[in-house]
């Protein structure tokens, strides 16, 4: 991986995380799952938020076995519930004194319509349900960044899908549960709320010391193109080819280690930053700025709303 400024940048350069504490939501698969284990390999304890405690087991057994003395620990999230979201941070909360690194990272792409128990739009609890996670969270990452030689980061995994989005409104909830739009818009949109929450977050944040980044990982082959099977059936050959041309798991979590460890980051002063593989800055969307602006003021009003009713 050759990042800006540097000859390259690989898990090897991942600093010494010893002391510092971590949550990977969405950590037993895929990219989320290398995130884990490098962030535990170089010392950090680190939570996998995940639904499924099978899964999650699982995944923190089989990083054990290649490297026994990581701290890893479960605990239960469904990002589609926005108690749930609620539930797990206060289970955080309980157990731990800081927080220095939130990796966002969960995701579902493609699949039908739906609405979930709290009546959002199943996609757009991509956006949504972290944010309901976030929330409860940030008194701790705070405090975290008022230590000295602390470096708190807040990495949102959104995708470069987001260039997709339609026409997003971000008002109510109403604007997101259309049925109508395809499976795809709906990720789209999806994945541009992970971009704005970034950039507002970051305003709420200003003056504490912590970084927050969204990133777009590369296009990599893990369990989430999947979720189109349940949308098009017939698409098995293409699971085939996939699995050939597309980024490895190990390749595709380094943008988000990138923007949870390095200490460019600070260097570089990339507060709210998109980071594209190879570490450079990428544009967020096609929008002009202050339209991004807006939306991103109409969907943090809308999780603040949202989340106070029914979390
Ligand atoms: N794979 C790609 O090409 C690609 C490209 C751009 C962005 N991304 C983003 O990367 C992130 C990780 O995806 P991945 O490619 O590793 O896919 P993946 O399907 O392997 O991993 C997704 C993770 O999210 C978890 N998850 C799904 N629904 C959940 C729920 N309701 N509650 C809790 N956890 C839930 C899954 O269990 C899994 O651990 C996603 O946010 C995705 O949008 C992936």
């Amino acid at each position: 991986m050759v990042l800006e400024g540097k000859r390259s940048w690989d898990a090897s350069d991942i600093p010494n995380l010893t002391g510092r504490v971590a949550i990977v939501t969405g950590g037993n698969g895929g990219i989320g799952k290398v995130t884990v284990r490098e962030l535990a390999r170089n010392g950090a304890k680190v939570y996998m938020f995940s639904r499924s405690e099978s899964r999650a087991t699982a995944a923190i057994d089989d990083i054990k076995s290649e490297i026994p003395e990581t701290n890893i620990e479960y605990i239960h999230f469904d990002l589609q519930s926005l108690k749930s979201a609620k539930k797990a941070a206060n289970s955080f909360l309980a157990k731990e004194e800081r927080l220095d690194i939130l990796v966002l990272n969960a995701g579902i792409m493609a699949v039908p319509f739906q609405l979930t128990e709290d009546g959002i739009e199943i996609q757009a609890c991509n956006g949504v349900g972290h944010a309901a996670l976030t929330f409860p969270l940030l008194p701790l990452l705070k405090q975290t960044a008022a230590e000295p030689n602390s470096h708190v980061r807040i990495v949102s995994v959104a995708s470069i899908g987001s260039w997709a989005a339609y026409q997003p409104d971000f008002t109510s909830l109403d604007t997101l549960n259309r049925p109508y739009w395809s499976t795809w818009l709906r990720y789209a949109n999806s994945k541009l709320m992970n971009i704005l929450f970034i950039n507002e977050l970051q305003k709420r944040l200003e003056g504490t010391g912590i970084y927050c980044l969204s990133v777009h990982p590369g296009i990599i082959s893990t369990d989430l193109w999947l979720g189109m099977d349940q949308s098009w059936p017939l698409l098995y050959p293409f699971h085939a080819i996939r699995r050939r041309v597309m980024l490895t798991t190990d390749q595709g979590a380094l943008t988000q280690l990138y923007a949870a460890t390095s200490l460019e980051v600070e260097e570089k002063d990339l507060k709210a930053a998109y980071l594209v593989p190879y570490g450079r800055v990428g544009q967020k969307s096609p929008l002009a700025e202050d339209t991004e602006g807006k939306l991103g003021t109409a969907f943090m009003a809308l999780c603040d709303k949202v989340i106070a009713e029914k979390s």
